[in-house]
């Protein structure tokens, strides 16, 4: 049984019973109200609440890691939040720098018949795997309502997709065409999968295609990530010691001076305590001579 936690906040039917649940820890509609803030508004804000408390997420996985095979967040329905937003970013690197980590992108494939929809959604979905820098798999879904292999096709063979195209002469097609080019060294990068979440239908190629997109990760993600954390860690370094370079070269200059300036206050102080003294004295020599000429 695979591991399910949904990051849906404002999700009414979910059609599954998750493990972990964004709504038991944040009430979406409360954070709407005492935010003042919009549905898209109280989604992010939501996100950026529980993004906070991940760290005890990932915990929870951890423990399962051996009870489970796969654990699937399902994100909010409005990608973009997920993806572009400070929150989402923080939750997807902290999965990825701790488990092997893939990104699915279901694809409403009845949806794609036009392709130049197709096409749009391709970018979208290339736009997502270069942001997260991550594996991807592409489900086609809703197998059991079309026959998803002309999308299969339009993925490795350029020329029909090329024709499917050009029956469309609009600016949007010519686009796309252009886009078309853009997108075939895409889909070398990703497996895809035609599956049916209704059905069932598939879901054996799917997760074949997520075990070898999780060989990518290790492959080549995984080094990619450490080489980058490597790098923020040795740029994080090089600060530091560039800072205690200038602190200790600060302190070179201003250690003499902070000497100087104890010397200078004991000096004061001494000559200030002497002072005093030659005060005293001087009262003293005075209050002999008044004593004197007053005998
Ligand atoms: N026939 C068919 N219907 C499906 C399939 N997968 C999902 N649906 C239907 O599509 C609708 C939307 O499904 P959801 O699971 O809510 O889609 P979602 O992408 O999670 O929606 P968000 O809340 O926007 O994230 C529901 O009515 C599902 O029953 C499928 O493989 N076949």
């Amino acid at each position: 049984m695979p591991y399910v936690i949904n990051l849906d906040p404002a999700v009414k039917n979910l059609g599954y019973a998750p493990n972990i649940d964004i709504r038991d820890t944040i009430n979406y509609k409360e954070v709407m109200k005492q935010y003042q803030l919009g549905p898209n508004g109280g989604i992010l804000t939501s996100l950026n609440l529980f993004a906070t408390r991940f760290e005890k997420v990932l915990e929870i996985i951890d423990k399962r890691a051996t009870q489970v095979d796969y654990t699937f967040v399902d994100t909010p329905g409005q990608i973009e939040i997920f993806t572009w937003s400070a929150s989402g970013a923080v939750i997807t690197e902290s999965l990825a720098s701790t488990f092997p980590t893939v990104v699915v992108y279901v694809i409403d494939t009845p949806r794609c018949v036009s392709p130049i929809t197709f096409v749009s959604n391709m970018l979208y979905a290339c736009s997502i795997m270069y942001k997260t820098r991550l594996p991807m798999v592409i489900a086609l879904n809703k197998a059991d309502v079309v026959d998803t292999e002309f999308v299969e096709e339009w993925m490795t063979d350029f020329d029909a997709l090329q024709d499917a195209l050009a029956q469309d002469d609009s600016y949007m097609s010519s686009l796309s065409r252009s886009m078309g080019m853009v997108l075939e060294e895409f889909y070398n990068h990703m497996q895809s999968a035609s599956v049916s979440a209704v059905t069932g239908q598939g879901i054996e190629e799917f997760f074949t295609a997520v075990d070898a997109a999780v060989e990518e990760y290790d492959t080549i993600y995984k080094p990619e990530l450490e080489r980058i954390k490597k790098e923020r860690e040795g740029k994080q370094q090089q600060e530091r010691d560039e800072q205690m370079e200038r602190i200790q070269r600060d302190m070179g200059k201003n250690g003499q001076t902070l000497e100087a300036m104890a010397m200078a206050k004991r000096e004061e102080e001494g000559s200030e305590e002497s002072g005093s003294d030659d005060d005293e004295q001087r009262e003293v020599d005075a209050f002999d001579r008044f004593i004197t000429t007053q005998k």
